[in-house]
């Protein structure tokens, strides 16, 4: 299957600053990735490299088995919706639609218009005089329009109310089946990449700390609490996530493939947001640094 985004050892950095490092993926197409870590942590930067806004500084990427931004034909099969929902404040919703249907060789009027509707939006209203809500809405509905293969959206449902939030994640999720689309996502709400993605990559410091489908990494993934102790003593193919001590008792999330049989052990399993706060505390000390990156 093709891959809708590779990346080999890649790289960009700004000044003196690696905004992105050593960046190895492999996500297969047809999945909802999300993607996730604090702030500053080079999440905006790999989707940028990704829709061929900014250039590697090193290593390689390919979007759908071709250079981002390599060709129109290339541009035409990647959405791409900014974080920052860049619209032309002086046009209205209408002339963003018909501007969309004259730069999109796929566009899709029905859907635009549909969407349109379904949000409210009035077509004679200027994008300058839009709530953020709205135009995250109106810049969205341009993406999905373009029917692309792949749709990158940095920060999407950030301005929209919970509702608008639930009707926009739901649409995703029925274009993605509809419509055979891969999505990447970026996002600090987990709750709601929860209830969409289906893969999963972790950036902190500019790196991936752990990339992979989502039902396997919950399936891999344990928190153990019981009396303290040290984590070198853990067996080894317990990978330590995190460490917490109190004087007493320990609490480690591990990744395992293997059963855990030691009684000492009481042994939960994580919700997806445990898992994302795991990996963006800092690697447990005197153990593997973990980097998970599963195809
Ligand atoms: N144009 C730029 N010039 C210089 N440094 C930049 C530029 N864009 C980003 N950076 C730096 O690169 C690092 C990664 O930024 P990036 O915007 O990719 O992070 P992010 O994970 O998307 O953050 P956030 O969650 O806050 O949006 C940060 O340290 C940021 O200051």
């Amino acid at each position: 299957m093709t891959s809708a985004l590779q990346a080999q050892a890649l790289g960009k950095r700004y000044g003196k600053r690696w905004a992105l490092s050593d960046c190895t993926i492999d996500i297969p197409a047809g999945h909802v990735v999300g993607l996730v870590g604090p702030n500053g942590a080079g999440k905006t930067t790999l989707l940028k490299l990704a829709g061929g806004q900014l250039q590697p500084t090193t290593g390689g990427i390919t979007v759908l088995g071709e250079r981002p931004g390599s060709t129109p034909a290339q541009l035409a099969r990647v959405g791409f919706v900014a974080q920052d929902t860049p619209l032309y404040a002086a046009l209205t919703v209408a002339e963003h639609l018909r501007l969309g249907a004259r730069l999109n060789p796929r566009w899709d009027a029905a859907l635009a218009r549909e969407r349109i509707t379904q949000f409210g939006l009035d077509p004679a209203h200027r994008a300058g005089k839009l709530s953020g809500g709205q135009r995250a809405q109106l810049a969205l509905t341009l993406g999905l329009a373009k029917r692309p293969e792949l749709l990158i959206t940095d920060e999407p449902v950030a301005s929209l109310d919970p509702l608008a939030r639930r009707d926009f994640l739901q649409g995703l999720t029925e274009a993605v089946i509809t419509h055979e689309l891969s999505v990447v996502l970026s996002s600090h709400l987990v709750s709601d990449l929860e209830k969409v993605s289906n893969y999963l990559i972790v950036l902190v410091d500019s790196r991936v700390r752990m990339a992979g489908k989502v039902d396997r990494l919950l399936a891999t993934h344990h928190r153990l609490t019981g009396p303290r102790r040290d984590p070198v003593r853990l067996p080894a193919d317990q990978r330590v996530i995190s460490v917490s001590h109190t004087d007493r008792q320990s609490t480690f999330v591990v990744r395992t493939e293997a059963p855990i049989h030691d009684p000492a052990w009481t042994v939960s399993r994580l919700s997806l947001e445990d898992l994302v706060l795991a990996y963006m505390e800092k690697p447990a000390e005197n153990r593997r640094a973990a980097v998970e990156v599963q195809r």
